[in-house]
C-alpha cells in the first residue's frame, strides 16, 4: 500500500512537494511564467481575496492539467439529496431513528455519492447561509468518479469499522488502524473521491458560507479540546492517468448535483502550498475538560470544531462529541440535564451507548431535539441516577456519541420522515414513564 505521509496543524501555511518531483513548489512567487515540471498553476480560493488576515484561505495547486478542462456540466440525478426544505410540514417532535439501513452490494452498487440522503437542514447555499445534515450509507467504491461541493464545507463523521480511504487533491486520506473515530473534514470546492471496502455509513455536516474553524477556549487557556496539531493534511502526491474511458466530476452546485466529463484523474497535483486543505482527525485526541466538583457543565466544553455565524457565541454549527471520560462531580445528577434549547440538536452515535438513553439511540441512528423541543434523560436513566452512589467512574467507556449542534431552525426531509423508514414513532414514550417525586411536606436535611 502507498506510504503517505502527514503534515500536523490546523490552518497552517504549509508546503508540499511529491517526494517524486523534488523542486517542483515554485520558488519566491506563485506564477512563474512556467513552472517547474511544465506544470500548471491553479489557486483554489476558499475566503474572498480581501477577508482579513485570520480568515483569508487560499491554496496553490501546481498540477499536471488544470481542473478547467473538462466538457459541460450537465444535470445529474440528485437522489435522496435536497435543499428542499419544505417538502414536508414542520414537526416540532422529538424525533429519533434507528440505523440507517446501508444497500447490499449483492442488490445494489451505490457509491458515496448515490448514496449520499440529506435528514434535515435549513437555509440557502446561494445566499450562504445555512447547514444540511445528510447520512451517507455505501457499499461501492467510486471509480473515476469525484465529489466536488461548490456549496458549502462537509464534516464527515464515519461511523463503523469498516473504513473508508478518501482520495484528494492533496491527496489521500487512509485511516490506521488505531484511528476508529474519526473524522474528515473537506471544505468547499475540494474534490474527493472515496473508496469503501464493505457496507459504509457516515454523518455529513454541510455549512454554507462559512468555514469550521477550532473554538475559542477563553479562560480553558491555550491548549486544550482538539489541539491544533493533532489535524493531518497528506503530503503532495500525484497520479498521472489517463482516463480514455471518462473521468467524472460531480459537483454540488446550488444544492443540485452536475456532472461533467474529462479525460484525466483530477488527483494529479504534484506540489501545493497554502492553507485551504483537507483535514482528519483523531477524535481520541481530544482533550476532555469536565466537572471535578459538581453540576453539570454544558456540551459546549466538548466542542472540536465550530462555524460561526456573525452573532458574536452563536454558532451556525458546532461540532461535538461526548468522549469516554471520568464524572466525578459530588452531589450532581450526572447525565445531561432536562433541556429546551433556543439551538437545533442533532445527535449520532458511532458506537456504544449514549449515557442519557441507554437503550433505543443505536450507533448509525440519529437523533434530532428541535429548537425549543423539550428532551432529556429517559425515565430509566433518571431513576438510577438520582439514587446511584457518586463515586468517581468512568463514563461512556467504548462509546462515542455527537452532536451538530445548529442555530438554525432545522426542516426535516421527506426521505427523514418518511422514505427512509427508519423513524422510531415510540420514541416519545421513553419519557412516559416519569412520575411526579413531588413531596410538599418535603424539609430540608440538618447539615
Ligand atoms: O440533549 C443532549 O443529550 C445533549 C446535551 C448533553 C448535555 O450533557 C447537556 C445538554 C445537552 O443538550
Ligand atoms: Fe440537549
Amino acid at each position: 500500500m502507498l506510504e503517505i505521509s502527514y503534515m500536523s496543524g490546523f490552518g497552517n501555511e504549509f508546503s508540499s512537494e511529491d517526494p517524486r518531483c523534488p523542486g517542483s513548489l515554485p520558488e519566491g512567487q506563485n506564477n512563474p511564467q512556467v513552472c517547474p515540471y511544465g506544470l500548471y498553476a491553479e489557486q483554489l480560493s476558499g475566503s474572498a481575496f480581501t477577508c482579513p488576515r485570520p480568515a483569508n484561505k487560499r491554496s496553490w495547486l501546481y498540477r499536471i492539467i488544470p481542473s478547467v478542462k473538462h466538457k459541460p456540466f450537465t444535470p445529474e440525478p440528485c437522489g435522496n439529496l435536497t435543499e428542499n426544505w419544505n417538502e414536508v410540514e414542520p414537526d416540532p417532535n422529538q424525533l429519533r431513528w434507528l440505523p440507517f439501513t446501508i444497500p447490499k452490494s449483492t442488490e445494489k452498487k451505490v457509491d458515496f455519492v448515490a448514496g449520499l440522503h440529506t435528514i434535515c437542514g435549513a437555509g440557502d447555499a446561494k445566499s450562504r447561509n445555512g447547514i444540511g445534515i445528510h447520512i451517507y450509507t455505501c457499499n461501492t467504491s467510486m471509480v473515476d468518479r469525484c465529489f466536488n461541493n461548490s456549496d458549502g464545507d462537509f464534516l464527515i463523521v464515519h461511523s463503523g469499522s469498516i473504513r473508508p480511504i478518501f482520495h484528494t487533491e492533496h491527496p489521500i486520506f487512509y485511516f490506521t488502524i488505531t484511528e476508529i473515530v474519526l473524522l474528515f473534514f473537506f471544505q468547499q470546492g475540494m474534490r474527493f473521491s472515496v473508496d469503501v471496502f464493505g457496507e459504509t455509513r457516515g454523518y455529513i455536516l454541510e455549512v454554507y458560507g462559512a468555514h469550521f474553524e477550532l473554538p475559542d477556549l477563553g479562560p480553558i487557556g491555550a491548549n486544550g479540546l482538539a489541539n491544533p496539531r493533532d489535524f493531518l493534511c497528506p503530503v503532495a502526491w500525484y497520479e498521472d492517468r489517463q482516463v480514455a474511458t471518462g473521468y467524472t466530476v460531480i459537483n454540488k452546485y446550488q444544492g443540485k448535483l452536475f456532472a461533467c466529463q474529462q479525460d484525466f484523474s483530477p488527483f494529479n497535483v504534484v506540489a501545493w502550498h497554502g492553507n485551504y486543505t483537507p483535514y482528519k482527525y483523531n477524535l481520541k485526541t481530544f482533550m476532555v475538560i469536565n466537572c471535578v466538583a459538581f453540576d453539570h457543565a454544558d456540551p459546549s466544553i466538548f466542542t472540536v470544531l465550530t462555524a460561526k455565524s456573525t452573532r458574536p457565541g452563536v454558532a451556525i454549527a458546532d461540532f461535538v462529541i461526548f468522549p469516554p471520560r471520568w464524572g466525578v462531580a459530588d452531589h450532581t445528577f450526572r447525565p445531561p440535564y432536562y433541556h429546551r434549547n433556543c439551538m437545533s440538536e442533532f445527535m449520532g452515535l458511532i458506537k456504544g451507548h449514549y449515557e442519557a438513553k441507554e437503550e433505543g439511540f443505536q450507533p448509525g441512528g440519529a437523533s434530532l431535539h428541535s429548537m425549543m423541543t423539550p428532551h432529556g434523560p429517559d425515565a430509566d436513566c433518571f431513576e438510577k441516577n438520582s439514587s446511584a452512589e457518586l463515586k468517581p467512574e468512568r463514563v461512556a467507556e467504548g462509546t462515542m456519541a455527537f452532536m451538530f449542534e445548529s442555530s438554525y431552525s432545522m426542516a426535516v426531509t421527506k426521505w427523514g420522515l418518511e422514505t427512509c423508514q427508519k423513524l422510531d414513532k415510540s420514541y416519545y414514550q421513553c419519557w412516559e414513564p416519569l412520575r411526579s417525586h413531588f413531596n410538599p411536606n418535603w424539609k430540608p436535611s440538618k447539615k
